[in-house]
């Protein structure tokens, strides 16, 4: 199984290309399947969940032509899916156990063919994660919903119609579910309390580029008019903010001075803001954010994890890595998911000092970590561990790093780029 090795203690320097979201690409992807002619989407991450979601859209019978782009040339790769020779409306346990997203189709097949049997999601490390709002959203519109057997089915005689959804908590997945399935409803959706993320947004510009009518996406309230049909269309994918926090965290960790091109600051105040408390200058020049701390320690800061535009949970442990090393304490509070503090353990292992109670970590930053062999528990979790790799003292391996491989992009070619001394093994 392949590892990485980081040998800590290099101020990291220069530029790094920041890829396309994940969080964007994944309910863009599915939401091809509503169109009745080809979709072009552009700016692609190189990703394993970006594979797998290939792989589902290919198993439900869609064409899919993959254009390779070309690390350091800034040319990302390009995916273009023909919808139109879907034959199946099965999303087997077998892929959709591996990526929570995959449950992003069911609104589109209900929506498009009146029928979708999706595996269940089940948990996974950071918590329990259930569907049952996404699940109400499509009864809303009319469909019969019923879990069995570990599959979810829906169906609807006639064809989904217009309703209202009031979702009892904001859900990322809920919203664009149900947003993708409204838009082929016959009817108006209102739907309140939604998530307001930024890839909803861009999930919404490229329902829109479609032809689809979607008022109001990144406010908690999202009106759509349903359309007889949704047209093929070409979308660039959003940049991926939670790559961007983690770049310039690192930064901020190292006493670097890093740019990161092809960002979209806009999608990260609250995480920028987070940064130039810790004491980092941040400079914001249209695609670029540079961030300098040379020959700064960083200053520990308190976190509350919160839907958008709150702090992102999916930048929690980076935050927590940097606290480790900080000037200070920080109370680090996640409010999102249960159980999102499984990288505790392992930066203890680094010599951190945490202490957890509840959902509640108290950081008391060290003046320095210690290398030491530790181990991936989930996505966000395995780059805190490099972060905190690349300032320890000596050599850090992190072992389980496909879960890395789910949402960064060439990591280690990245952070090679900048300077630091990482590398991967089999
Ligand atoms: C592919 C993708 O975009 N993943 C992101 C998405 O996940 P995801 O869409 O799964 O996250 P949600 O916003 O749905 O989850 C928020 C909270 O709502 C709960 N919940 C959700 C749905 C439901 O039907 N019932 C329910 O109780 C969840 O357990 C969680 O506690 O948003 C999360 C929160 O910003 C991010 O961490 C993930 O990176
Ligand atoms: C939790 C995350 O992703 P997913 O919802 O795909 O598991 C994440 O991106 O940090």
């Amino acid at each position: 199984m392949q590892k990485i090795v980081v040998q800590g203690g290099v101020p990291l320097r220069g530029d790094v290309r920041i890829s396309g979201a994940k969080n964007a690409v994944l309910p863009i992807l599915c939401a091809t399947l509503l169109a009745d002619e080809p979709v072009a989407i552009s700016n692609v991450p190189h990703l394993h969940d970006v594979v797998t979601t290939t792989r589902l859209l290919a198993g439900l019978g869609a064409g899919i032509t993959i254009d390779q782009g070309t690390l350091g040339t800034g040319k990302a790769s390009a995916v273009e899916v023909d919808p139109r020779s879907v034959n199946s409306h099965v999303a087997p346990y077998e892929l959709v156990k591996t990526m929570r997203a995959s449950v992003l189709v069911l609104g589109p097949l209900l929506a498009k063919y009146g029928q979708a049997e999706v595996s269940l999601p089940g948990g996974c490390a950071i918590g329990s994660r259930p569907v049952d709002l996404h699940l109400k959203g499509m009864e809303a519109l009319g469909a019969t919903v019923t879990v069995e057997h570990g599959y979810i089915r829906a169906e609807v005689e006639g064809g989904l119609r217009g309703g209202r959804v009031v979702f009892d908590m904001v859900s990322v997945g809920a919203t664009e579910n149900v947003m993708m399935a409204a838009t082929l409803a016959r009817g108006t959706t209102v739907m309140e309390n939604c998530a307001m993320e930024p890839e909803i947004v861009d999930l919404a510009d490229c329902l829109i580029a479609m032809g689809a009518k979607i008022e109001g996406a990144g406010t908690p309230r999202i009106t759509i008019e349903g359309v007889e049909r949704l047209h093929g269309a070409h979308h660039a994918v959003l940049a991926d903010r939670i790559e961007t926090g983690t770049f310039l965290v690192a930064a901020a960790m190292t006493g670097g001075r890093v740019t990161v091109v092809n960002a979209h600051a806009a999608s990260l105040d609250a995480v920028l803001q987070k940064l130039e408390q810790a004491g980092a200058e941040i400079v914001v020049a249209g695609d670029r954010i540079t961030l300098d701390m040379q020959g700064r320690r960083p200053k520990a800061v308190d976190i509350a994890t919160a839907p958008h535009p709150g702090f992102p949970t999916d930048m929690q442990a980076q935050f927590m890595a940097m606290n480790c090393i900080a000037d200070g304490a920080a109370i680090i509070n996640e409010t999102i998911f249960e159980n999102r503090f499984m990288h505790v353990q392992e930066l203890q292992r680094l010599g951190a000092d945490i202490h957890v109670q509840g959902h509640s970590a108290m950081v008391r930053g060290v003046p320095q970590l210690s290398g030491a062999q530790v181990m991936a528990t989930d996505l966000r979790a395995s780059a805190s561990l490099i972060l905190a790799g690349l300032v320890a003292e000596g050599e850090t391996t992190i072992e389980r790093i496909y879960h890395l491989d789910r949402g960064y992009e060439h990591i280690e070619e990245k952070l090679s780029g900048l300077g630091a001394r990482i590398r991967r093994i089999d």
